[in-house]
């Protein structure tokens, strides 16, 4: 009999067909309470769980007793409780990798947007407010040889540091929990303490993922000690950032401009400060939604639920101590 799946985001096609092949699925629209409670037994006898977002907890974990591994479409995974999956003995699986570049193409273009407020002008075009040549009210700040900072010198942060040296001649600044040698040989890129970083970035950008260390890492106290013409670019996590105290220091000047893919609640609700400053960009958690990167994420994300659930994991296990 083949292992029961629930798949909680709907797939291509040919990647539903292969999902099939290997296992009895039940597909929902999302790990909501209702859905948990009109589809309990198939939670009962899921062995391997598929999807994106939801929260799956000790409490999550209570109705899955046969659970033996989650595939989520997605290389960040702060919405499972990891210790009580390892508790479980529940691996836990993602798709590292394949969204690196896609992700680090949105930062960069986050920068650019920020920093010569392209949306902002496109915006004011398309409203008919340009009847003359422009003037300096449209301007916007340079970003090639400016100093960009990177908080989170992981696989996206790599990748971004390439763009931003070899692109835009830009000398990088990180801050990581180690040194990264590859970045420091590659792209000449700086390690420095947080405070450094903040003091010194012209651009700082935030590749971090969201953990008990991370949680409101900048908050008001990190945002002042930012320069006054400083640009803040976050597409790791929203809570990474205290959002009251970004919109404080947005809305007081002491923070140039942001452009963020990531938000403290999504989608951002309709009542945001964040969505009437006009120095602010703000994207709806975009940065591996591209056509290819996406399909590249499910497939990945169904072989990995394969490999899991037919033990042969080699690679995208985020608990490979489950293994031995
Ligand atoms: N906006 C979007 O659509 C997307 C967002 N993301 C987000 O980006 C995150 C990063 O992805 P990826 O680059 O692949 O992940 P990696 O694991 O490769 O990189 C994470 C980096 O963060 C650093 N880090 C972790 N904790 C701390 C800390 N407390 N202080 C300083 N640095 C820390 C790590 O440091 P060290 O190297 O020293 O261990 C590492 O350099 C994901 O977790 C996800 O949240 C990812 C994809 C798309
Ligand atoms: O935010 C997206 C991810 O893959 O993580």
């Amino acid at each position: 009999m083949k292992p029961s799946v629930v798949l909680y985001k709907s797939l291509p096609d040919d990647l539903r067909k292969r999902l099939d092949e290997h296992f009895t699925v039940t597909e929902i629209d999302g790990l909501t309470p209702e859905n948990m409670a009109k589809y309990a037994d198939a939670f009962n006898s899921a062995e391997g769980l598929l999807g994106s977002g939801g929260k799956v907890d000790g409490e999550f974990l209570a109705k899955t007793p046969r659970l033996k591994a989650a595939s989520t479409v997605s290389v960040g995974y702060d919405n499972f409780d990891v210790d009580a999956l390892n508790q479980r003995g529940v691996l836990l699986m993602h798709t590292p990798t394949v969204l690196t570049e896609t992700v680090a193409d949105t930062m960069m273009a986050l920068v650019l947007a920020s920093a010569r407020r392209v949306v902002e002008v496109a915006e004011r075009v398309k409203a008919g407010e340009w009847t003359e040549s422009i003037g300096p009210a449209w301007f916007g700040i340079d970003v090639h040889h400016k100093k960009l900072g990177i908080l989170g010198m992981g696989r996206i942060g790599l990748a971004l540091a390439q763009r931003a040296h070899l692109g835009f001649g830009m000398p990088i600044l990180y801050n990581a929990r180690k040194h990264h040698e590859e970045a420091e040989s590659r792209f000449d890129a700086r390690y420095c303490d947080l405070d450094t970083l903040l003091k010194e970035s012209d651009f700082l950008c935030i590749s971090l993922p969201l953990t008990r260390e991370t949680h409101h890492l900048i908050g008001a106290e990190q945002l002042a000690k930012m320069k006054p013409s400083a640009v803040l670019v976050n597409a790791g996590r929203g809570a990474v950032i205290d959002e009251q105290a970004l919109i404080a220091a947005l809305q007081k000047g002491t923070l140039h401009a942001a452009g963020l893919d990531v938000f403290e609640t999504e989608p951002l609700p309709a009542d945001s400060p964040l969505l009437t400053l006009p120095n602010v960009v703000a994207l709806p958690h975009i940065g591996s939604a591209t056509h290819e990167t996406r399909y590249g994420m499910a497939r990945d994300a169904v072989d990995n639920l394969i490999a899991a659930l037919n033990g042969n994991v080699e690679k995208n296990c985020v608990n490979p101590q489950l293994l031995k």
